[in-house]
């Protein structure tokens, strides 16, 4: 078919759905208001009536009326400016259906008894577009039949404010600009999309979900599910879409208010929450681990100030898996106190009870001195890594079948991000406060482990456990976030082989400056140029350390749309002045990688995983700034990458490359 008859067949049936989506408002607003009227006519004739028993029954039949409310069972379509994202051409074999074009959506939309859009969650009939590619015969129980026919045709549509702007099929892609239709040959969908609506934020991914990435969202109605695999290839999508799809399709096991999602830091949480909004429902509570787990102190009747002073460098040893081994003995041989803190001060009292499951002898004697300050202290102050071990304590002592709020036997489904960088008695509390049925979803990444007092045998631990415990799992392999280009110096870093990429990008390029001022007046030169020629893109600059933030945005000042990450998080284009430790998680158009030296990023395991992440975040553009020798980690190359390296930077920059 020509392109110009099939983007003009593709905007009639746009607008025949909105008509359709304005119908049906029109129709359930003319619903409820007619339903209000009667009920408040019923009211008047009841109130001027004089009749005791003509009140009555009016009073009953106001009663009858209300159980059949429309507000109740008429949804209001909240897609109408998008109503549709993926659609397929099916030819089926039963000459009662034969060529159909079905519609998917994030709501389901009928008109009368027509479907004219599917909810992507209805996988009975939404897998014939995700586990089919076109031109494949499909064979498969759709709606409790057993269907043959052909796939002829899926499409992927970008749509905003009911106008159709993308449209991609096997062939290619079709995009509207102001000349009309074009076509732009075969590209990625989702930098397409992105790019279309002008929004580096996580876009709806509905029609862009791939067949292994559906069949994880899919794969079992409940229980535990662990997802691992490289950066940006989707774990935190399918985790979402898992929990969404949970939601939808059994309201009565999963209710957004039972349910949680527990992401790294801050940052990663206000991510979620402003990008997930469709997906999660309002009601659904994105938190920190140590935000939920003085809510779940508090349900234990628990009141703690909580601060990171308190933790006297006892960090690492809190947070050994041997902890959690130590306190399951503990719980096993003693009893339980009536003040939870003195239970804690006991717990940290019993170092020959510690010192079998942990090795450094010294810091368990430390831990024994901090504990004797808890019980009898006026302002019961704990240090963040104990409330993840006095939670697990209480919950530890508590019978199967107790419940409380938030905290034990209480949520209908976990989902826990970046799990890598959780302890595994965080871990195991978080475990302990979902239901029994323990319905979970993981995600965890070992190669994005960047805590370093956290013991990394914990995930590991943590993960058998759950095998044991029937886990089912899945490896995610294709990365969709970031190109071509930047996966290949992220693998250098990480030593973790390229998996396959779906964006090709420019390659990363490198700035070697002599000193600090010549490398921050650049960068604000550059700043300038790239604000005026990118005014929708949102670039992060990102540092190592909080400090250098400062810095850096400080020599910044004057140019408008630059800011510093301080607080709640803001998705908005411009530049973003953040470090390391914020960006986890997130992502960003383009990255600027400020000043790399060894120092910041040393040849450990944790340095590699943070280079690992800063490097990741960015989709498209990489850019390394630099007046200091760079960390090996982006020098050390070996000989076949060596021509890339040439390519993108000349050389390191570096006089002493080591
Ligand atoms: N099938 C897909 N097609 C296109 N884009 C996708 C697909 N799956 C995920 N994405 C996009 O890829 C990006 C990375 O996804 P996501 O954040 O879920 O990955 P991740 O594995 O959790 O990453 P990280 O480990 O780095 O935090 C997001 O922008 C997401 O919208």
């Amino acid at each position: 078919m020509m392109p110009q008859t099939f983007t003009l067949q593709e905007e009639q049936r746009l607008s025949e759905v909105c008509n359709a989506v304005d119908s049906f408002q029109a129709d359930r607003k003319k619903q409820l208001t007619d339903h209000d009227r009667k009920i408040r006519d019923l009211e008047v004739e009841r109130l001027e009536s004089v009749d005791p028993r003509e009140k009555d029954r009016l009073t009953a039949e106001i009663r009858r009326l209300s159980q059949y409310d429309p507000a109740k069972y008429l949804v209001p379509f909240e897609q109408g400016q998008s109503p549709y994202l993926a659609g397929v051409v099916i030819h089926d074999e039963d000459p009662r259906i034969g060529q159909k074009h079905l519609l998917f959506g994030k709501q389901s939309l009928m008109a009368g008894s027509q479907v004219i859009v599917v909810d992507w969650r209805k996988a009975e009939i939404s897998k014939l577009y995700y586990d089919w590619e076109e031109g494949e015969e499909y064979e498969d129980d759709i709606g409790g039949r057993e269907r043959f026919g052909m796939i002829e045709k899926k499409i992927s549509y970008g749509i905003r404010r009911r106008e159709l702007l993308t449209i991609q099929t096997g062939a290619g892609t079709l995009k509207k600009t102001d000349e009309g239709w074009v076509e732009q040959g075969r590209q990625n969908a989702s930098a397409v999309r992105k790019e279309s609506v002008g929004d580096h934020r996580m876009v709806d991914i509905v029609s862009l979900i791939s067949r292994e990435q559906f069949g994880l969202i899919t794969k079992q109605h409940g229980g535990c599910l662990y997802l691992t695999g490289g950066a940006g290839c989707g774990k935190t999508t399918v985790a979402l879409h898992r929990l969404s799809f949970l939601l939808f399709n059994q309201p009565e096991l999963f209710r957004p208010q039972r349910c949680l999602v527990v992401m790294f830091n801050r940052s990663l949480c206000d991510y979620i929450r402003q990008t997930s909004t469709d997906l999660l429902t309002n009601r659904l509570p994105v938190d920190t681990f140590h935000s939920w787990s003085a809510k779940a102190l508090r349900s234990f009747g628990v009141a703690a100030k909580f601060s990171a002073c308190q933790g006297q460098g006892l960090g690492s040893l809190k947070k050994q898996a041997g902890m959690y081994h130590a306190l399951v003995e503990y719980v096993r041989v003693t009893k339980a106190q009536d003040d939870p803190f003195a239970d804690l001060e006991a717990f940290y009292n019993r170092t020959d009870l510690l010192a079998r499951h942990l090795s450094d002898r010294r810091q368990i004697e430390r831990l024994a001195h901090s504990g004797a300050k808890l019980s009898g202290a006026q302002t019961q102050e704990l240090s963040f890594d104990d409330s993840g071990i006095l939670l697990h304590l209480l919950q530890l002592r508590c019978q199967v079948e107790d419940v409380y709020q938030e905290a034990y036997g209480w949520y209908d489904h976990i989902l826990i991000d970046e799990a890598q960088d959780l302890s595994l008695i965080e871990l195991k509390a978080l475990t302990l406060a979902t239901t029994k049925h323990r319905s979970l979803t993981v995600c965890a990444d070992e190669k994005q482990k960047i805590l370093d007092f956290v013991d990394s045998k914990g995930i590991s631990a943590f993960q058998m456990d759950l095998k044991n415990q029937g886990l089912s799992s899945g490896e995610l392999c294709v990365s969709y976030r970031s190109t071509a280009q930047i996966m290949a110096l992220a693998s250098r870093v990480s030593g973790r082989p390229v998996t396959e990429v779906v964006n090709e990008g420019p390659d990363p390029r490198f700035h070697k400056w002599d000193t600090q001022e010549e490398s921050l007046a650049h960068l604000k030169r550059s700043l300038r140029v790239l604000l005026e020629r990118e005014p929708k893109s949102l670039t992060a600059i990102i540092c190592r350390y909080k400090g250098e933030a400062q810095s850096v945005y400080a020599a910044m000042k004057g140019i408008s749309g630059v800011r510093l990450q301080t607080g709640s998080l803001s998705f908005e284009p411009g530049v973003l002045i953040t470090n390391a430790h914020q960006v986890k998680g997130l992502e960003f158009g383009g990255v600027i990688l400020w000043n790399p030296t060894r120092k910041a990023y040393p040849d450990t395991e944790i340095g590699k995983n943070l280079l690992y992440v800063v490097i990741t975040r960015a989709s498209n553009r990489l850019a390394i700034y630099h007046h200091e020798p760079l960390t090996g980690l982006l020098c050390n190359r070996s000989v076949e990458d060596v021509g890339i390296c040439r390519k993108a930077v000349g050389d390191c920059g570096n006089k002493d490359p080591d």
